[in-house]
């Protein structure tokens, strides 16, 4: 399936009677990359965790290649297209990485699992491991690549590279890419490191307090320290 372009106009959503999300619209063209960036506690996860109908919604619309999502629950969204890798990297501690992965395949046969190692090739080698025998950035791997084993055409990653050494930043910033390349998948990375943000994405936008307060270009936002400082802090890029 190729890429599903993505809109989402007004969202209003929270947790429980706590309004975060106000207001939220954008747009992402299919095979895109968009960036979510804004400093912590300003709603990024929150708008991730929404798009996949996770937490409470009190209006707008989530447009998956134009059809209104915003109404399904969360598992017929994922069947729609949707994928997301949380935050949490939630794999399964006590399962091995190849029955991990095979959680991941839906109803696909188990030779799918071959893109997974192709993507991974360090998963291959610890296909007999149990996860919480892998390292940190070999847990997100494995997280990544059950994800996309469902083949999603809007993959959301939240904060992929939290904690992990930069070689495996590396390494999982080459794979998102590729993975954009394919023309298979429209990603949205919400991620604190801007420069890696901005080396891979080609728009982003900024939340603050649960609102956008900018929306643009990767390069325009590059260019502009002043911008950056704002939104982002001082010292966001070097
Ligand atoms: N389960 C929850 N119940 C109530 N409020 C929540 C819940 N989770 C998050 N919030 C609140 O929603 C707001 C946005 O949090 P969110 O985690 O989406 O921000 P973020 O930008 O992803 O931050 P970070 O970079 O720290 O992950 C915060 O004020 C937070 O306290």
């Amino acid at each position: 399936m190729p890429a599903a372009s993505l809109e989402v106009r007004g969202l209003k959503a929270g947790y429980g009677p706590t309004v975060v999300l106000e207001d939220i619209s954008f747009a992402v063209p299919a095979g895109s990359r968009l960036a979510v960036l804004g400093r912590n506690g300003m709603g990024k996860t929150t708008l991730l965790s929404s798009l996949m109908g996770m937490n409470r919604r009190y209006g707008g619309a989530i447009l998956l290649d134009g059809g209104d999502v915003a109404a399904l629950r969360s598992s017929e969204r994922c069947r729609r297209g949707l994928g997301l890798v949380p935050q949490t990297r939630d794999i399964f501690r006590s399962l091995t990485v190849e029955e991990n992965l095979l959680v991941g395949i839906k109803d696909r046969s188990r030779g799918v699992i071959a893109e997974a190692y192709d993507m991974f090739p360090r998963l291959k080698e610890r296909r007999r491991n149990l996860g919480w025998q892998l390292s940190g950035g070999e847990q997100q791997m494995l997280s990544v690549a059950r994800t996309i084993l469902g083949r999603p055409t809007v993959l959301l990653l939240d904060e992929p590279l939290e904690g992990l050494a930069p070689v495996i930043c590396e390494e999982l910033m080459a794979a998102f890419t590729r993975l954009a390349a394919s023309g298979e998948t429209t990603i949205l990375l919400v991620e604190q490191r801007l420069e890696s943000a901005l080396d891979f994405a080609q728009s982003v936008v900024i939340l603050e307090r649960g609102r956008i307060v900018w929306h643009g270009a990767a390069h325009t936002l590059r260019a502009d320290h002043g911008l950056v400082e704002r939104y982002i802090g001082v010292g966001g890029l070097h």
